[in-house]
């Protein structure tokens, strides 16, 4: 699937301070639908912050973000599900104690007079997992015995399954083991043909020429470089990430986009 010919959603100007310190410094940016973006750059240089403005965990302290080109302001998670934008954390979210489809359905569970509808929950949930063709073989397993990849698909499903139109993953391969590696990106591309904005924030460079279609380099709380996937090389990957551009940060700075 070839990406939407308009952003789903676009960032300009998004600052974010925490005390004195200015995370985000003016960032500019656009999803499109059916594109996976890699939003990569040195610990500290704003990945995260920047997804958790755009998934409603924080409220920028300027800027503008439009979805669908109406400007928007996300005052929480909840707004941002309403909006259509998921975000799955790098602690996954998911509760170790119950199994795959009660995992599935959290704090959404289907249920009639207060009493589950566990058979419809489980049928419902393995249509969600086959959907995205994820094999886990009992949903009644606890999602503690589950291997990281499997919850990883697991939490990449729920997501999922409230229809986003931007999904944002923090990490989503750091811990996994290789094989479980490869099925968690083979998820994420089989998410972006269904038309999806999946932004990726990886340290896991390899990842990015498996899934992404385009890469935005942060550094030091601004986006410093853009590039198309078949446009660059890990060589000026690793450069732009470990140096930022720095002439292109300071001219940034010096316009006031650092203040
Ligand atoms: N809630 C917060 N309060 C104060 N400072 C924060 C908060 N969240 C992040 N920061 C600061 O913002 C800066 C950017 O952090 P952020 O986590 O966004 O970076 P990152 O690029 O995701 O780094 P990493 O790759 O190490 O996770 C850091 O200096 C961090 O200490």
């Amino acid at each position: 699937m070839s990406r939407s010919a308009e952003p789903l959603m676009s960032l300009s100007g998004i600052r974010k301070v925490f005390g004195s310190n200015t995370v985000l410094k003016g960032i500019d940016l656009d999803l499109y639908g059916g594109e996976c973006l890699g939003l990569v750059g040195d610990n500290a240089a704003g990945k995260s912050t920047l997804s958790k403005v755009m998934s409603g965990a924080y409220i920028p302290d300027g800027g503008e973000i439009r979805l669908g080109g109406e400007v928007v302001h996300i005052a929480g998670p909840g707004e941002a599900r309403r909006h259509r934008i998921e975000m799955v954390y790098q602690d996954l979210s998911l509760c170790d104690t119950i199994d795959v489809a009660g995992n599935l359905f959290l704090g959404r569970e289907l249920s009639r007079g207060g009493v589950l509808r566990k058979t419809e929950m489980l049928q419902k949930g393995r249509q969600m997992l086959d959907a995205l063709d994820i094999r886990i073989p009992d949903m009644r397993a606890k999602v503690a015995m589950l291997s990281g990849g499997q919850r990883q698909s697991i939490a990449i499903a729920r997501a999922a399954s409230f229809a986003p139109r931007v999904l944002l993953l923090d990490e989503p391969t750091s811990a996994l083991a290789v094989a479980e590696v490869e099925a968690v990106l083979a998820l994420i591309n089989r998410v972006k043909a269904q038309g999806v904005a999946v932004v990726l924030v990886t340290h896991r460079l390899q990842d990015l020429f498996r899934v992404c279609d385009r890469i935005a380099f942060m550094y030091e709380g601004n986006k410093v470089a853009e590039r198309r996937m078949e446009d660059t090389n890990l060589d000026e990957i690793v450069k732009l990430i470990v140096g930022g551009n720095r002439q292109e940060a300071a001219a940034l700075d010096r316009m006031g986009a650092g203040s």
